[in-house]
């Protein structure tokens, strides 16, 4: 019986520059990511990508922009993760080093796809374009698309 898990994911946008995080240890350990992470029972899944996102880069948003919704299964693995996927280029403070993520400003033309998770530069056309997106990857280890469905949602 497969069990869906909450996370949350935030990209943050400065003009034409997406603020991206080295995760430092754990899960996508060496990779760039967005920052978020797991919703805990007494929040909300917006409250939880507020939280997150100030624990792993330091920075305080007001709101944040529904953005997508991604669905991951890994072979093998009973959970399914439903990453709830925000932006926002509205923040308060300067990125800063956490335990979790060394963060850095990349110009959207130099997104280093080739050290993010595989599904990324996929769906972050759609998240460029402010286009709501919905997504189901299923991989197999943390490295191969087996197969995935993504559209726009309205
Ligand atoms: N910026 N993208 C991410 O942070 C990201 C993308 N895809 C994923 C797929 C499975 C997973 F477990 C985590 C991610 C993830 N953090």
């Amino acid at each position: 019986m497969t069990k869906t898990k909450l996370y949350t994911l935030a990209l943050i946008r400065n003009n034409s520059d997406v603020l991206l995080g080295m995760k430092k240890r754990g899960f996508g350990v060496g990779r760039w990511n967005g920052f978020g992470g797991k919703v805990h029972s007494n929040e909300t899944v917006l409250e939880a990508a507020k939280r997150e996102l100030h624990e792993e880069s330091g920075l305080i948003v007001n709101e944040l922009q529904e953005a997508g919704l991604l669905k991951f299964e890994f072979i093998g693995e009973p959970e399914i993760m439903e990453v709830h996927v925000f932006t926002t280029n509205k923040f308060e403070g300067t990125p800063a080093e956490s335990e979790e993520m060394r963060p850095q400003w990349f110009p959207i033309s130099e997104i280093p796809f080739d050290d993010m998770w595989p599904d990324d530069i996929l769906w972050f056309p759609f998240l460029l374009k402010g286009q709501k997106f919905s997504g189901y990857f299923k991989f197999k280890g943390h490295s191969e698309i087996l197969d995935y469905t993504l559209e726009p949602e309205c």
